[in-house]
Parts: structure tokens; C-alpha cells; sequence
């Protein structure tokens, strides 16, 4: 039987990456097997496009594409052989990121993602995406208690931010059943087990 696809996503810093391990450890306990992944990203090449897009300067239109062209050797290396072998696949990220910051963020038209998304994916989207909400103004206090640098997305002003969050939002409640919002400005234990029970309600 086919896996199922499982993507995390929301604005930066709020608070998914915390949550993905324990996920694969509840999918793994009940006896799945679980490939772990995340974009840009998720192969040698997509690694490499991750650098480049994370902290070089680039056009719009071009940031959109190799988001789309890391995504599409991903689903060829990755995410299809894992579905195709019946392992569960999750993500830290996937389309409707670019949907939120290079759609919402910057402002590129919605019907040139369209046609990205066509033709690297058709009609393959995540059986279940947990879309982190939460204000901007907490994500950035939570990113900042971090030392590392910030990459070109963290870097951008509070208005940027703000248009990802609508456009995740926006996403969200137009996405039927797939997408479930989950307030992330909440301690992490309650969080855990809102996603805990969203997710099972998957393996049933
Ligand atoms: N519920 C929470 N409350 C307070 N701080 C949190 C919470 N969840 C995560 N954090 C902290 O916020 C920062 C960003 O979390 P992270 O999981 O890396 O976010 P994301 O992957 O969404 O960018 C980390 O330092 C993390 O320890
Ligand atoms: C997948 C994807 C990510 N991004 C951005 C969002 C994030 O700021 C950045 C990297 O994502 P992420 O791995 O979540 O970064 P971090 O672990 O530092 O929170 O890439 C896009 O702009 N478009 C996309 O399609």
C-alpha cells in the first residue's frame, strides 16, 4: 500500500522543526517506516540549491523556480520511491511554502506557481500538512534567543512575514480537509499533543 505524505509548515520560528521528530517517533511506534526530509532540501543536489537560495541574492521569479527545481529532483530521488515502497514521508516544507513566500512574501503571480506546480508535481499534494500559526512578533523574539546567522528569509521586515502568515492562512482554509492550523504561540507540551492526535487521526 502507498505512504502518505506528511509536510510541517509556517512562518520562521514557529516552532516545527521541534515537532517533527517526535512525529516520525509516534509513526515509527506504530510500526511504520518513516523517511524524514525537509526543503529546500532533502538531496545532494537540493542541498546545494538550499545554500544558494538561503543566502544569495537573487530575481524573484528565479528564487521561485529553484525552489521548484530542488523540489522536483526531491520528489524523483525521494518522496515518490519512499510513497511508491509504502514508507510515510515528512517534510519540513513543501509547495505551499512557496505558495506563502515567494506568492504572499514577494508578490510573484499565483498562476506562474500554478504552472511551476503542474508540472513538477501534477496532482500529487501532501495527504496532511500542520500549518504553525502564530503572530510575527513571536516567532521573531523566539528566533532571536538563537545565535546563528539569518538566512535571507529570516532577514526579511515584519511586513514580509506578516503576508506569509495570510497567505499560509489563506491556503489553509481553502485546502479542504489537508491542511489543519495549529496555534503555535502555546507551550510546547499542549502543542505536542494537539499535533500528536491531528497526526493519529491519520493512522487509523
Ligand atoms: N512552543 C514553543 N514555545 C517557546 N519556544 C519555542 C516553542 N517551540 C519552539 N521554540 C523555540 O523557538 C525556536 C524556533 O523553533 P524551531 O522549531 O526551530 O522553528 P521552525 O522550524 O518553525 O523555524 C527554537 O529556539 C525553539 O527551541
Ligand atoms: C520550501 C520553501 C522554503 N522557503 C523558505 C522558508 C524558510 O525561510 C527557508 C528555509 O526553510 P526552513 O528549513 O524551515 O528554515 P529554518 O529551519 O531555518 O526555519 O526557505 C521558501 O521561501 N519557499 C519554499 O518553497
Amino acid at each position: 500500500m502507498r505512504g502518505k505524505f506528511i509536510t510541517f509548515e509556517g512562518i520562521d520560528g514557529a516552532g516545527k522543526s521541534s515537532h517533527i521528530a517526535g512525529v516520525c517517533e509516534l509513526l515509527r511506534s506504530r510500526g511504520l517506516t518513516v523517511v524524514s526530509t525537509r526543503e529546500p532540501g532533502g538531496t545532494p543536489l537540493g542541498e546545494k540549491l538550499r545554500e544558494l537560495l538561503l543566502h544569495e541574492p537573487m530575481h524573484l521569479e528565479t528564487e521561485a523556480m529553484l525552489m521548484f527545481a530542488a523540489r522536483r529532483e526531491h520528489l524523483a530521488a525521494v518522496i515518490e520511491p519512499a510513497l511508491a515502497r509504502g514508507d510515510w514521508v515528512v517534510c519540513d516544507r513543501f509547495s505551499d511554502a512557496t505558495y506563502a513566500y515567494q506568492g504572499g512574501g514577494r508578490g510573484l503571480d499565483r498562476h506562474k506557481l500554478l504552472d511551476l506546480e503542474h508540472w513538477v508535481h501534477g496532482h500529487l499534494q501532501p495527504d496532511l500538512t500542520l500549518l504553525f500559526d502564530l503572530p510575527f512578533a513571536v516567532a521573531r523574539e523566539r528566533i532571536v534567543l538563537q545565535t546563528r546567522e539569518l538566512d535571507r528569509f529570516e532577514q526579511e521586515r515584519a511586513d514580509f512575514h506578516e503576508r506569509v502568515r495570510q497567505a499560509y492562512l489563506e491556503r489553509a482554509a481553502a485546502s479542504g480537509q489537508r491542511m489543519h492550523v495549529i496555534d503555535a504561540d502555546r507551550p510546547r507540551e499542549q502543542i505536542k499533543k494537539t499535533v500528536e492526535e491531528i497526526v493519529s487521526s491519520i493512522c487509523r
